[in-house]
């Protein structure tokens, strides 16, 4: 499973580059603007050239409304700016045909002038509270549009948790959904270190945090601390070798 870590700005960027080690994709948002808040292109820029070279730069690019040609512009913006995964929030999307008019739209702009980008199509977990499309229609949503991931936030950043809304049995049907498609699946929501061992057994691809590596685990007042991230990717390295031993016994 890789660790996507998302700081607000090039100073926890910079927190981050020392916890390389323990992380694999820079995840660049703005979380005072949403749960997938898009951050400016030259904040992404600039974390892009101060992360090492070999970690990816992921930006979101907002918890977008249903406008196709908006956000498809949007997204390329990010790419220009250096993101190499482009993470869309489908907050204004009601049904499964807007998510995937959108998301073609983000994989041809992005894809014409990347085409190694990794484009991800996100729903949210608490979907029922903001009246976005089922959690479950991702992946499919993804794969109609060329996307590569669908992934799961949550769109309320209230203490509530991924399996609150989505218990773990759900997210590993959508798990088994993303990877019966081709595509790999991204979990996140106020994800904490207890929530590794069921992530692992889902076999989630990618696992996103931000308040789980912050000082207090408070992703709004609390900074993203290296020695939170080792941390946290300490007990995933864990979870993933009891799991592969309890797998090789049975
Ligand atoms: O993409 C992942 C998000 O940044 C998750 O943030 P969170 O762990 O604070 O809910």
């Amino acid at each position: 499973m890789l660790l996507l870590i998302s700081p607000d700005g090039v100073e926890e960027a910079l927190d981050c580059a020392k916890a390389a080690e323990h992380l694999d994709i820079v995840d660049v948002k703005k979380p005072d603007e949403g749960s997938l808040g898009a951050n400016f292109p030259w904040v992404i820029r600039e974390i892009r050239g101060a992360v090492p070279a070999d970690k990816p730069v992921s930006a979101t690019v907002g918890d977008v409304p249903y406008k196709p040609g908006t956000v498809a512009q949007a997204a390329l913006g990010a790419a220009v700016s250096g993101a190499t995964y482009i993470k869309v929030g489908l907050y204004g999307c009601t049904t499964p045909e807007q998510a995937v008019d959108v998301m073609r739209g983000v994989v041809r702009a992005v894809k014409d002038y990347r085409p190694d980008a990794f484009v991800v199509a996100s729903g949210y977990a608490d979907a029922h509270r903001v009246g976005c499309v089922n959690p479950l229609a991702l992946p499919d949503i993804a794969r109609r549009s060329g996307s590569d991931a669908a992934m799961l936030d949550t769109a309320v950043k209230d203490g509530t948790r991924l399996f609150d809304h989505v218990p773990p049995d759900v997210c590993a049907e959508f798990v088994r959904l993303a990877h019966e498609a081709g595509l790999l699946a991204a979990l996140a929501g106020s994800v904490k270190a207890v929530d590794l061992g069921a992530l692992t057994r889902i076999g989630a691809d990618i696992v996103g945090v931000r308040g789980a590596v912050c000082e207090g685990g408070d992703r709004s007042t609390g900074r993203i601390r290296p020695q939170l991230v080792a941390a946290f990717r300490a007990e995933m390295d864990r979870h993933a070798r009891e799991h592969a031993a309890a797998t090789a016994t049975s």
